[in-house]
């Protein structure tokens, strides 16, 4: 992501923000020169509404100006951050599987957030702060030299130490908020992370250890937090501390100089109203140029999530198969998912007709699920090819290859949501008619018929409301709602109930009278009822052959047979 050319989209509001910060400033400045004039008016008894008027004009300027800027930068800030996260979402959505699975989800949602809300803060408030604020310093030191050279001497010495103490002290809030913020990510991570898996933690009664484990992660961040208000409260007592003695010093020494009237009273005034002036700016200037540098750290956090790499949507569109074109062909395809790993297949080739139900049969990690994702191209195979109708799918369209594929997945995640938004997800324009084609050719007639509200009934979070039966069933619906070439099943591993299994079994056969399916089979009846299974163990295709061939003829089709197809943590090798 270029931030430059972000915060240069938005550079008009923002230097708008900025302008009318400085014309502030300058009207603030201006205020105790007139106050000067006023104090002068009454003493040499001349007519003092002039001043009364400009200094009330100058007030109702500078709170306009104030409200202007703050709303101005305000603004620009949204837009920055809304930019960033626009950027952000597409890269996320776009992002390459292998690339995606190596992040931590809550990693990612604090770079998305947070991170970006910090970036906001810099590249706005903080940049028009430092601004404004160093514009607000340096015109006061510049009309205190000019009201009296030798009180700002003394001023900046007082000052000074306080400032050299006070920019220490920034800099330890800005390390220990860039600590705290790793705490409080890494709490969150942790969080996320456990209620990911609620069941299971809930089943192996590790609610009391995880609420600890996790507590002692919320107990870091909190211990980093006070760390952080420790120091910020020190910056402004340090700060003050500074003003009070310098204040003094002017006093005292202000006033000895306006007795022997080498110092009028009207420039004493002014010039204590601008060593007020002068303190608040200051420590804002220190605590801009500290969430500056903690705004870069997040700026870099952002840039770095933002270059993940993303898939290429480039690609030829699909030529017309003609009817002997195999739907799906491997070709000597050898996969890894890392370098460092063992091949995940190696050397399969097969070819499968348009048309009939293939399973695919293994033991546990044989690579049933890794074909699945070369076709999808969730995964790029090392070495040879994939086609789909003919065509090499590296070299498809990746919308149009996957408007050809539809895919069911084990667990058939639903999205939030009513049944019929469910179906349509993938072809929201979609009719009635061809809704209820495929409803009925999932076999979900009776199951949405019986539901109160038919197709507008509200499923909860993750398709609760069906059984997992009907959830598979409707995404079986949901997948050939897009008409698709080749429809990819991972067949559910839990036991269905005989009605479900039966109605199952029937639309899997259905539908592979109308394109290819080929099924990941964890039952010895999807086997059974196949045109052609393929027999997958240790990553290479070992057989092919229908139920009878097969239970002749392979040895690890057997075993898996004589286990009905679940194995249990590839003990069949
Ligand atoms: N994301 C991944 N990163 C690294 N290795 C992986 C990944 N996914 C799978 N593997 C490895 O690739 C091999 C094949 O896995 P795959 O998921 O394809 O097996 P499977 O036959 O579908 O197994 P199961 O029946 O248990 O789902 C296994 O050794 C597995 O450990």
């Amino acid at each position: 992501m270029n931030v430059s050319a972000v915060v240069r989209r938005h550079r008009l509001l923002l230097g708008s923000g900025i302008l009318l910060g400085l014309l502030g400033t300058a009207a603030t400045l201006l205020q105790p020169l007139l106050i000067g004039d006023l104090i002068e008016a009454v003493a040499v008894d001349e007519p003092t509404m002039r001043p009364i008027l400009l200094l009330a004009g100058l007030f109702a300027a500078d709170a306009l100006l104030a409200a202007t800027h703050f709303y101005l930068i305000g603004r620009a800030g949204e837009n920055i951050v809304f930019d960033m996260r626009g950027t952000l979402t597409g890269r996320l959505l776009h992002s390459r599987i292998r690339a995606f699975n190596r992040l931590e989800h809550g990693d990612v949602f604090t770079r998305t957030v947070a991170d970006t809300s910090l970036a906001r803060v810099a590249l706005s408030s903080s940049v028009s702060q430092m601004i404004t604020s160093g514009s607000t310093v340096v015109g006061c030191v510049g009309v205190m030299a000019w009201l009296d050279w030798r009180m700002l001497l003394a001023t900046v010495g007082c000052l000074g130490a306080a400032s050299v103490i006070g920019l220490g002290l920034a800099r330890a809030v800005r390390k220990a908020a860039v600590t705290n913020r790793e705490d409080t990510s890494n709490y969150g991570s942790a969080l996320l992370r456990v209620l990911g898996a609620l069941t299971t933690v809930k089943a192996s009664r590790a609610e009391e250890r995880e609420a600890e484990r996790i507590g002692e992660l919320a107990n870091a961040a909190r211990a980093s937090g006070i760390h952080v208000t420790r120091l910020s409260a020190m910056l402004m007592p340090a700060m003050n501390v500074g003003t009070q003695v310098s204040l003094a010093v002017v006093i005292a020494w202000g006033m000895s100089r306006t007795a022997t009237g080498a110092l009028p009273i009207e420039d004493l005034t002014a010039f204590i109203m601008y060593l007020f002036y002068l303190v608040s700016p200051l420590v804002m200037l220190f605590m801009s140029l500290g969430e500056i540098q903690q705004g870069r750290a997040a700026i870099d956090r952002v840039k770095d999530l933002a270059r993940i790499e993303t898939e290429s949507t480039e690609g030829a569109p699909a030529s017309t198969p003609v009817a002997e074109t195999p739907a799906v062909e491997f070709k000597d395809v050898t996969f890894s998912y890392s370098d460092t790993t063992e091949p995940a297949l190696t050397g399969v080739s097969f070819s499968l007709p348009r048309t009939g139900v293939t399973a695919i049969v293994g033991p546990s990690g044989a690579g049933k699920t890794t074909l699945f994702q070369l076709i999808e191209r969730f995964q790029v195979p090392d070495a040879g090819t994939v086609r789909l109708a003919g065509t090499d799918i590296g070299a498809l369209r990746l919308d149009e290859l996957r408007s050809r594929i539809g895919l069911v997945e084990q667990d058939a995640p639903l999205m939030r949501g009513t049944i019929r938004e469910n179906l349509t997800y993938a072809r929201p324009e979609a009719t009635a008619a061809d809704i209820d084609e495929v409803i009925a050719a999932a076999h979900l007639a009776d199951v949405v018929s019986a539901l109160p509200d038919g197709l507008d009934t509200h499923l909860g979070e993750a398709g609760i409301g069906l059984s997992g039966g009907q959830r598979q069933r409707l995404a079986i619906a949901r997948a050939l709602l897009t008409r698709p070439d080749v429809l990819l099943l991972d067949e559910a591993t839990s036991h269905l109930d005989s009605d479900s299994e039966t109605a199952l079994r029937e639309a899997i056969s259905a539908i592979g009278a109308r394109c290819l399916v080929l099924t990941i089979a964890h039952r010895l009846s999807t086997t059974i009822g196949a045109d052609r299974i393929l027999v997958i163990e240790d990553g290479k295709l070992r057989a092919t052959g229908t139920h009878t061939e097969l239970m002749e003829g392979d040895t690890t089709y057997q075993r898996l047979a004589s286990r009905q197809m679940t194995p249990v943590g590839g003990g069949a090798r």
